[in-house]
């Protein structure tokens, strides 16, 4: 039933709940398997220490009292706070089924495990600053916290911190993860992130959260052209375009040509240079049916004859990958120059300039400027989204912040191309592309330059063949 990757609006987890309930299933049932559930990690995380569920007059407050109530039943000295009476049928069942006193919030004594199930999808507002604080004061107190299905604070479909969260040690994420689980800056209020199987079917899901890909070596019959040929069109900087042009090459792709605006070979020698001064000579180096993915934009410029050479590459009918100046050129000349079926993998900045100010959350814009452009979009930053026009979006969890240093674009960009020559499919490719930047990442440890991402791809591919 449960697809372990499936993300859903607060609206949409409605839906499903009401479709499991249309099965027979009373609510009263699902509030039991979640709290169920997340009594289990507590159990398996505190043991018996000293616990204080605070519930708030939802659901959410109802999923409290059942985890009270069961982690009493295996001998945990569990007490409960509430904010209140229960306000719900199935939550008022639940504070029944714990059947024992329930403190104040403003009286409880502190504990060494606390559990927030103040609120979770139905938050309309911020927590009072009085609240807030109280949550603050339990939660830097305790040596064990837990938040069930989000923060109390945290808005579902945003990620947008509606007051003052404290972080976390465990979000319990019911059912389904919510935008919120991935997005800043709620991402990250917490060391560790679980989704629970509670019953819902979540396999129409559109949106999911980035996973390991399942990657495949060369046949026996592989060559270099078979493997996918990347030209990536470079121009003032190389620099740029060499780490681009390594990353497409150890992404997998069989040949990567760098087409440079200098004669000067630089590189490794598995990168074949090829110089093209003007316009006209890109557009004669891309004359090529071999090639299966083109990236423009790491390293271009934007003066001179940049623009130029952008057309040159768009306008040679292979497989687009546009990146950094290339986005910025584009925004000069407005949307509508970009050709469909691209992959554009623009940072905040970039993804501004290109497409304005757009409502809603940052899956929303996404989704918005995919649909515009009828491109895959990779919108980069530490919460990073793939988007699609038919509506399909991949969030990337957080994923290391050493990755905010110069040229680490350039290696996603080039690992796309990679990935869009060897696959074919911009969304697959995209996909891949940002799973092998993370683990690059990863492996990579601390303080590391673009350049060590490089080493490190041989082993990520390795670990998913
Ligand atoms: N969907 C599912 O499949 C399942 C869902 N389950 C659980 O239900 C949760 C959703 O429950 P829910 O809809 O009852 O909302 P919840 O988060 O408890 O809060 C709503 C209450 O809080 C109040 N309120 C809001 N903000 C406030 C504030 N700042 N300060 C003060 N009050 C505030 C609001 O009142 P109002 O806005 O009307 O004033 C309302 O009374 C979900 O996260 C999961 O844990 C599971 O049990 C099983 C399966
Ligand atoms: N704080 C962060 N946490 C995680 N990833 C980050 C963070 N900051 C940047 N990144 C990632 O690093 C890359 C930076 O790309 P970009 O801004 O284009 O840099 P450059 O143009 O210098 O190569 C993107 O993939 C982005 O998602
Ligand atoms: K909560």
């Amino acid at each position: 039933m449960m697809r372990d990757d499936a993300i859903l609006t607060a609206a949409q987890m409605q839906d499903a709940e009401q479709a499991v309930i249309a099965g027979a299933v009373p609510e009263y049932a699902l509030m039991e398997r979640a709290g169920a559930a997340a009594a289990e990690i507590v159990w398996r995380s505190g043991g018996k220490r000293d616990l204080l569920v605070l519930c708030g007059p939802g659901n959410n407050g109802g999923d409290g009292f059942v985890m009270a109530r069961l982690l009493r039943e295996r001998g945990v000295p569990v007490r409960v706070a509430s904010l209140g009476d229960s306000r719900t049928d199935s939550s008022l069942k639940a504070r029944a089924g714990w059947g024992a006193p329930v403190e104040t919030l403003a009286d409880a004594a502190p504990a060494t495990q606390i559990v927030d199930a103040l609120f979770g999808t139905g938050l309309t507002r911020g927590l009072d600053a009085e609240l807030a604080g109280r949550l603050r004061q339990f939660t830097e107190r305790a040596s064990f916290t837990y938040a069930v299905d989000l923060p109390s604070g945290v808005q579902t479909d945003t990620g947008e911190l509606l007051s003052d969260v404290p972080t976390m040690g465990v979000c319990i994420a019911l059912g389904a993860f919510k935008p919120g689980h991935m997005l800043q800056p709620a991402a990250g209020r917490w060391q560790r992130l679980v989704c629970v199987d509670i019953g819902i079917d979540a396999s129409g899901a559109k949106m999911h959260r980035l996973s390991a890909p399942q990657l495949h070596p060369p046949g026996p019959f592989a060559h270099k052209y078979s493997r996918g040929l990347v030209a990536i069109v470079g121009g003032e900087m190389a620099g740029a375009g060499l780490l681009a042009s390594q990353a497409a090459a150890r992404a997998g792709a069989g040949m990567v040509r760098h087409i440079v605006q200098e004669a000067i070979h630089q590189g490794p020698g598995a990168i074949i240079a090829q110089h093209a001064a003007d316009a006209a000579d890109v557009a004669a180096s891309l004359k090529d049916s071999r090639i299966r993915a083109v990236l423009v934009g790491p390293g271009l410029g934007r003066e001179g004859g940049a623009s130029d050479r952008l057309k040159a590459a768009m306008g040679a009918g292979h497989p687009l990958v546009l990146d950094a100046d290339a986005l910025s050129l584009l925004a000069g000349e407005g949307v509508d120059a970009i050709p469909p079926g691209a992959v554009l993998t623009p940072h905040e900045g970039e993804f501004a300039r290109l497409f304005g100010d757009l409502p809603g959350s940052k899956i929303d814009r996404a989704l918005a400027a995919a649909k515009r452009t009828r491109s895959i979009l990779i919108y980069k930053g530490s919460d990073s989204i793939i988007a699609a026009p038919d509506g399909r979006a991949v969030l990337s969890p957080a994923s290391s912040s050493w990755l905010s240093t110069a040229g680490t674009g350039d290696v996603l960009a080039g690992l796309v191309a990679g990935r869009l020559a060897v696959t074919g499919d911009g969304f697959q490719a995209a996909c891949e592309a940002l799973w092998l930047h993370g683990e690059a990442a990863r492996r990579a440890g601390a303080a590391f330059i673009a350049d060590d991402l490089l080493a490190e791809l041989p082993a990520a591919i390795a670990s998913r063949l």
